[in-house]
């Protein structure tokens, strides 16, 4: 608003410059006329036409008075000549000026008068010689002869003079009025049209005051409105930080590029090694998975359930997830961090429950199966050898019944303990239910096998369990062995073994039997 009503602003300035440059400029003009003027009428001999005609008057009166000395022998032509001279002298002036032309109405008597003395003048001054007395008689008769008739004419000059001089002087002060008159209406006009242009301007002054004002309420709005809107970010900032402070999540806002930290959460700035200058590399403990990190992020716009071992100092499992984000035309990644180390521990329990026997803590059946068919995979691939071993406890159930589960449960657990510090570094080993076992042993041919089930056996033979009324319980085990053959499966392996067991059991137990050879069953290495 305040733009459109100031355009015709420059339009009325450059117009007032105008007025006054042409108000200037005409009191100038009527400055230079008054002075002209002033010269004009203070410039010696202006309108000395009156007095000259009175002094011709004078003069001619004087002529006839010295002309007449002249005939009474007072004096001689010197005096005639001078006083010629003068008369012609105030002839002169009068001849040539144009004062007579400023009356009414034509006056030729004043012409033809002032023509009559020239002649005269010239005629008598003609016969005059300064020593010729003689002829300055006859002139001074002439002169009082046809003089006195003049004189009388001379009176019309005087009049014509006066009537013509002030004829004059009025002409030029009307000039001069006129001169004033057009000068004060073109100032008047000049000034008029300074008034709507003035008039313009107090409006434009009014209105720009009035804008000003408004502007001034606007700005003060404004910056009120900014205030609140500062205060509610900081506060939404406050609520924001808290949010993120209080949650479970640990956040990270880092630069993409440059690695420039935005905001990273307390608690994940005290785990980094140099908490004061943050650096998402070195909060990772493996540098080479922060590196596989970064690729990810390099090629994938998110990254969710990212798992990696956080803190240097005092590692732990973080679950990270990634966000590209635009901040400050910048690519940022927002990264949160939520510690999964009591996660990670439950799972390995877990797991530790799920593939371990609990009474024995050997690996349980289903343990047992999956690495030893990795194992035989890897046997057959390689073209080694392998040996399966199947082991039962002798009579268990008697156990159980004369002495209770807790004994039989007891001397499970040192079997256990026997078979693992026996095989558990040959080979895997695992309780496959109630009181059988069985391992599975890479690169043992079957003579090796024999000689190690052997020695198991009177490992746990050599177990002595005491019972609550003081017995001493000795178990034994039966073994049986078979060793695989390249294409055959761990099943059937394991069966092959197990009949090796049964042939152990019903040769009377404590033994070991070796599947395949039933008449040899005891292999001579
Ligand atoms: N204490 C205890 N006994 C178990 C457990 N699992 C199985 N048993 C017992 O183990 C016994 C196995 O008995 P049988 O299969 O008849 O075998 P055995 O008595 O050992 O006889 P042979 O194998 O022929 O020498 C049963 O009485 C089961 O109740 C266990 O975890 N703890």
């Amino acid at each position: 608003m305040a733009l459109i009503r100031g355009t015709g602003r420059p339009f009325v300035m450059l117009s007032l410059l105008g007025i006054l440059v042409a108000m200037i400029v005409a009191t100038l003009v009527g400055l230079y006329v008054v002075n002209e003027k002033h010269a004009q009428f203070s410039a010696p001999g202006l309108h000395t036409e009156v007095w000259q005609s009175y002094q011709l008057h004078s003069e001619t009166h004087h002529l006839i008075e010295t002309a007449e000395r002249t005939l009474a022998g007072e004096t001689g032509p010197r005096h005639l000549i001078q006083r010629l001279g003068v008369m012609k002298s105030l002839l002169l002036p009068l001849q040539r000026t144009d004062v007579f032309s400023s009356l009414s109405e034509p006056r030729p008597e004043v012409e033809a008068t002032l023509d009559t003395l020239q002649h005269l003048a010239d005629e008598w001054s003609s016969q005059l010689s300064w020593q010729d007395t003689t002829a300055a008689e006859r002139v001074a008769g002439d002169i009082v002869q046809r003089l006195p008739a003049v004189l009388e004419d001379t009176h019309h000059v005087i009049v014509a003079a006066n009537i013509a001089v002030a004829n004059q002087v009025d002409s030029e002060r009307q000039d001069l009025k006129r001169t004033f008159r057009l000068l004060a209406w073109t100032l008047l006009v000049l000034g008029a049209g300074c008034i709507p242009l003035m008039l313009k301007l107090i409006r434009d002054h009014h209105s720009a005051k009035r804008l000003t004002q408004e502007l001034g309420a606007f700005n003060q709005a404004l910056e009120q409105r900014v205030a609140e809107r500062t205060r509610s970010l900081n506060e939404r900032k406050a609520l924001l930080s808290t949010i993120l402070e209080s949650s479970p999540s640990d956040v990270a806002l880092i630069g993409a590029n440059d690695q420039r930290v935005f905001y990273v959460s307390e608690t994940l700035r005290q785990h980094s090694p140099n908490p004061s200058a943050f650096q998402l590399r070195h909060l990772f403990v493996d540098s080479r998975q922060y590196e596989l990190f970064q690729q990810r992020l390099m090629t994938q716009k998110a990254l969710d359930n990212w798992e990696a071992q956080l803190a240097p100092r005092a590692p732990y499992w973080a679950l990270l997830s990634v966000r590209h984000l635009q901040l400050e035309s910048q690519p940022v990644w927002l990264i949160w961090s939520l510690d999964i180390s009591e996660r990670k521990h439950m799972e390995r329990e877990l797991k530790q429950l799920a593939s371990t026997d609990t009474l024995t803590g050997l690996p349980n059946r289903r343990t047992f199966l999956l690495r030893s068919l990795k194992q035989l995979q890897r046997a057959d691939r390689d073209g080694r050898l392998c040996a399966a071993l199947a082991i039962d406890i002798d009579l268990f159930k008697r156990i159980n019944d004369e002495y209770g589960h807790q004994v039989g449960d007891d001397i499970l657990r040192k079997v256990a303990q026997q078979l693992d510090r026996h095989l558990s570094d040959l080979g895997i080993v695992g309780r496959l239910g109630g009181e059988e076992f069985a391992a599975l042993l890479p690169d043992v041919s079957a003579d090796d096998a024999w000689q190690i089930a052997e020695t198991l056996r009177n490992a746990v033979k050599a177990i002595r369990t005491r019972t609550e009324h003081g017995d001493t319980l000795v178990v034994t085990i039966s073994v049986g062995i078979a060793t695989h053959h390249a294409g055959a499966t761990l099943k059937q392996l394991l069966m092959q073994a197990d009949d090796a067991l049964y042939r152990a059991k019903t040769n009377g137990r404590d033994c070991c039997e070796y599947f395949g050879h039933p008449d040899t069953a005891t292999p001579t290495a």
